[in-house]
Parts: structure tokens; C-alpha cells; sequence
């Protein structure tokens, strides 16, 4: 298997605070991969961990193949990208000349930038000074930061957090069109919709510690109960367990033409959250 991250039995502690507690998982080259936890959770460091700005002793890490030993290495930082919370732009340069002095220190063509401006839906926004930008529009020059070398992997620490309906949207997507031209994104977020709607796989972490790892559509299907749920013309709303001793109540249902709706339990990324971890994700 092609991985672009592995990471076995790491652990991580501040002081006497241990932060990151035992984890080990992996991600393909090609996936968008969703790491989802409540605030202090340990996401961010698992980020630093993974792009060497935090070094750790305990467990095995790589990224592209590389051993976190030689994270600091430039030919290894020219392959990945990162947008978080340090991640800055110059305020009084346009949004330009802000990724023209990116192009040149990653050694990127210029003509990249206006490759990546569409991604990003700000062509228009060019020649724009950033400190007379919007929040969501910095954020996407931030992630065009983030993206003008071409890295083959991006990570990305909240992306949308804060953002309007709109402004994720474009960042949804531009994350999108990376992925479709190969990109690895590992991304983290409180946003459930978001991880459901973006995520190939997505990670649960909970103080540290993973406590469930699937594809949304399969972690959706695993703690279904699998009733129906009837709702009828006369407003009665029924659950009915999927077995076959009910076959015949839900036939006689939809033979007499009182079915308004029938699905089946799905239950979303957020309950099944606060189910294995007894939290809710804010
Ligand atoms: N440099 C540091 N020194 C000491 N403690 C730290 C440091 N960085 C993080 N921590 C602690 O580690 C824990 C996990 O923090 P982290 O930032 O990784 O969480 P998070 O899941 O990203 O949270 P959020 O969603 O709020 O960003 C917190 O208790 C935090 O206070």
C-alpha cells in the first residue's frame, strides 16, 4: 500500500501533560483525511508532529516516505504544504505579490499563481492589498500559500473555521479540485458536515487517544440501528426494526398509500462522535 503518512505508537506530553497517547494510523496517498476532536484534543500537535515543528521522541513517523528524523530537510518541506493558525501573509502587499514572494522562495514557476488564484476563486481579488481583504478571503490567499509549489501533500489545521456559507464553500471547492488532481489532504475540523462532505476516512481523536477511524459512510452504517423510519400522511412518525417478522407491517403501510417518507436510520458524524467519546464536537 502507497502511504503518504504513517504513524505508529506515537506519543506525545507536555511536561507531566501527556497530549498525544499511543496512536497509530494512515493515511493513502490520494485521500482527503479528516481528523476530528474537541478543542484540546491534540490535533495541532499532531500536525506539528507530522511537519517536524514539533519533535517527538516516542513512536514512528513518516510523510512521503520520509522519516520525521529528516523533516527539517528542505527537499522535504518543498513537498508539503501547511495552512494553521501561524500561517501569515505581508498586509500591505497585494495578494499577488504576496504569492509572487512564496513562488520565489519555494522555487515555484510564477505563472502558478494564477493557476492557483482560480482554485481559489480570487482572480478578481489580485490586486487586492490583503489587509483590506475579507476573513474568508485571507484565508483562501492563505491556502493558495499553502499550495503554490505543488506540494503532494497539504495539511491543513481548521481551514474554515469561522468562515461564512460562502467562503467555505470556495475553500470546499478548491480542496476538492487539489484532490482530484492527486493531492493528499489531511485536514482537521469541529465541522461534522464538513468532514462528511469532504473526507474519504476521518479519525476520531479524543484526549489523546483515536477511538474510531472509517469512512464516514461506514462509521455512519456501523452505528446505525437499521430501523425505518415511517413517517405517515396522518403525521404518526414510526420506528421499525429492520427484521423480518415486520415485513408485513411495512408492506401494509406502503400497499395502503400511507407512507410519506421512509428512511433508515443513518445516524450523522456528530452523533456517532458523541456516542464513542460521550462528547459533543465544539
Ligand atoms: N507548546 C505547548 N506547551 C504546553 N502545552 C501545550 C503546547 N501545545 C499544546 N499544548 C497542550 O496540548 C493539548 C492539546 O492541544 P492542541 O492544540 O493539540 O489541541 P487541539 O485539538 O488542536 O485543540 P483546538 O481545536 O482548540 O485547536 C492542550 O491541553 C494544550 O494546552
Amino acid at each position: 500500500m502507497d502511504y503518504a503518512i504513517e504513524v505508529q505508537g506515537l506519543k506525545k506530553a507536555f511536561h507531566q501533560n501527556q497530549v498525544i497517547n499511543d496512536i497509530s494510523f494512515q493515511v493513502k496517498k490520494g485521500e482527503i483525511f479528516g481528523f476530528l476532536g474537541p478543542s484540546g484534543s491534540g490535533k495541532t500537535t499532531t500536525i506539528k508532529i507530522l511537519t517536524g515543528e514539533l519533535v517527538q521522541k516516542d513512536g514512528y513517523v513518516k510523510v512521503l516516505d520520509v522519516h520525521s528524523q529528516k523533516f527539517s530537510r528542505a527537499n522535504f518541506r518543498s513537498r508539503i504544504g501547511i495552512l494553521s493558525d501561524n500561517s501569515s501573509l505581508y498586509e500591505r502587499l497585494t495578494v499577488y505579490d504576496n504569492l509572487k514572494l512564496f513562488c520565489k522562495l519555494y522555487h515555484a514557476p510564477l505563472e502558478q499563481i494564477d493557476v492557483i488564484l482560480h482554485e481559489v476563486d480570487l482572480v478578481d481579488a489580485r490586486k487586492k492589498i490583503v489587509s483590506k481583504l475579507s476573513k474568508g478571503m485571507k484565508q483562501r490567499v492563505l491556502l493558495a500559500k499553502a499550495l503554490i509549489h505543488q506540494p503532494e501533500i497539504v495539511f491543513l489545521d481548521e481551514p474554515t473555521s469561522a468562515l461564512d456559507p460562502g467562503n467555505m464553500a470556495h475553500i470546499h471547492r478548491g480542496l476538492q479540485k487539489l484532490n482530484e488532481a492527486g493531492t493528499t489532504i489531511f485536514l482537521t475540523t469541529h465541522d461534522m458536515e464538513e468532514a462528511t462532505l469532504l473526507c474519504d476516512r476521518v479519525a476520531f481523536l479524543n484526549k489523546g487517544e483515536l477511538q474510531e477511524m472509517g469512512s464516514p459512510e461506514e462509521l455512519r452504517y456501523k452505528y446505525s440501528t437499521h430501523a425505518f423510519h415511517v413517517e405517515t400522511f396522518d403525521g404518526k412518525k414510526l420506528i421499525i426494526e429492520n427484521e423480518a417478522k415486520n415485513g408485513d407491517k411495512i408492506r401494509d403501510l406502503i400497499v395502503n398509500d400511507r407512507v410519506k417518507s421512509l428512511h433508515t436510520d443513518k445516524p450523522t458524524l456528530g452523533q456517532i462522535f458523541l456516542k464513542v467519546t460521550g462528547k459533543e464536537l465544539v
